[in-house]
């Protein structure tokens, strides 16, 4: 891991955090550069071109965080024009990018065109039909594959579980022949591949194989209705330990993958993994501002709140909470909670800490869907992001300032 302690101060591979907050202020997310590294090695190194990886942009977009990865040799999955556009921005192939998303505008559509995008991931008839409108008013053919929502239960929470009929995303199996036939007859659609993705946070291997049987299954069928299918998808979904949860291995399911789909032949493989790729190589540092006794419990007040990490208001998810300089005090059972004026502005409930006013603490595992979620509720500007590269530190990202944040409003003067 790329955060350790030595002599009790916490460090971002060589840099002490507690001096990253003194040079940058706080609320501030830091990442490893070298943990992206070694996350995206552990994916690149068993799966053997022309196998893709597109990493889901969604996850971190900081250009930096996607510079990187563009020169790690990264495709990209993509969710909007803004993704799109943060992807050239930092030096991605657009040749590598797949867009997904249920709702993509025309504006979006031709955009992605004009760059030649690697594909697009239709999730509905409708879609499919617009696209092919969009494609034919720029005389090109749009490269397409169909996301299948293969209805199987990803085992994660609700609000993240992507792949069960009852959810908005991809085309019902039982509709994916008409549909890839539908795209055969269409003049400016090129059907290439399919694809699916059933969650995320996922920690065992089944959900995903067995939705890539079903996906398997349904190629095949479309081979045998004449329909040539190059490549599988299975989206990202993979799992990181946030609390003492086993994640499952990552090699064994490439492995795995590739075996089966070897069984059928002709595929190209893809994923979409975002999470495992940045997740535990970030950190949010946030000081404390209040130590207040309750009468029931006690809280630490911080800097940082839901605006800034939403993934415990929203998904009351774990995130391991540590002091930035180890104390010997003993600790005491807190809530860890924010600034801001809603009740589910937590970080962390009943943990065990010795910390006071002025105190260092650090979110763990925020690197992804950490500062990407993030937004200016109660006016709060958006923290700065770091990146550590051995005992170096770089800014990616500058704090908003206040008045950054009523950038294009107008005040209207109030009728006489
Ligand atoms: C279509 C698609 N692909 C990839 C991902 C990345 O998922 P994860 O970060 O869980 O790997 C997501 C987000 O869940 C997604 O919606
Ligand atoms: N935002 C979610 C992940 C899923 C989002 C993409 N489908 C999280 O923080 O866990």
């Amino acid at each position: 891991m790329s955060f350790n302690y030595h002599d009790g101060v916490l460090y971002a591979e060589q840099c002490s955090v507690a001096e990253l907050a003194a040079q940058y202020g706080t609320p501030l997310y830091v990442y490893s550069q070298q943990q992206i590294m070694n996350n995206w090695q552990q994916f690149a190194t068993v799966w053997p071109a022309p196998h893709r990886l597109c990493y889901a942009v969604k996850a971190n977009s900081n250009l930096a965080v996607l510079h990187l990865l563009a020169q790690l040799g990264a495709g990209f999955d993509i969710v909007s024009g803004g993704e799109l556009a943060r992807v050239i921005a930092a030096g991605g192939r657009a040749d590598r990018v797949v867009f997904s998303g249920v709702a993509k505008s025309r504006a979006e559509m031709a955009e992605a065109l004009a760059h030649g995008i690697y594909c697009f991931n239709v999730e509905s008839a409708a879609e499919l039909e617009q696209l092919n409108e969009v494609a034919r008013a720029h005389q090109v053919m749009a490269p397409v594959s169909l996301r299948v929502n293969p209805d199987v239960d990803a085992q994660t929470h609700p609000y993240i579980s992507t792949g069960l009929k009852t959810n908005k995303f991809g085309i019902a199996m039982s509709q994916a022949r008409d549909i890839a036939r539908r795209a055969q007859e269409l003049p400016n659609i090129q059907l290439q591949g399919v694809d699916c993705h059933i969650g995320s946070q996922i920690l065992t291997a089944a959900p995903f194989l067995d939705a890539a049987d079903r996906m398997l299954a349904l190629i095949a069928d479309l081979r045998q209705d004449g329909i040539a299918i190059q490549h599988l998808n299975m989206g990202g979904g993979i799992g990181i330990s946030y609390q003492h949860e086993q994640p499952l291995d990552v090699s064994a399911y490439l492995l795995e993958l590739q075996r089966r789909a070897e069984a059928l032949g002709g595929l190209t493989l893809m994923l979409e993994p975002g999470r495992s790729i940045v997740g535990n190589a970030g950190l949010l540092v946030t000081q404390v501002a209040y130590h207040k006794a309750g009468e029931d419990k006690d809280f630490l007040l911080v800097d940082a709140g839901m605006n800034d990490l939403m993934r415990p208001a929203l998904y009351q998810a774990y995130h391991e909470i540590i002091p930035v300089q180890q104390s010997a005090a003993s600790p005491l059972l807190v809530d860890v909670v924010g600034p801001v004026c809603e009740t589910g502005d937590f970080l962390g409930l009943a943990r065990h800490l010795s910390a006071s006013a002025g105190d260092l603490l650090a979110v763990m595992n925020a690197g992804a869907y950490g500062f990407t979620m993030s937004s200016n509720y109660n006016t709060r500007p958006r923290a700065a992001e770091v990146m550590v590269i051995g005992d170096q530190a770089h800014l990616i990202r500058e704090r908003e300032t206040v008045s950054d944040l009523w950038k294009g409003e107008r005040i209207v003067e109030v009728p006489r």
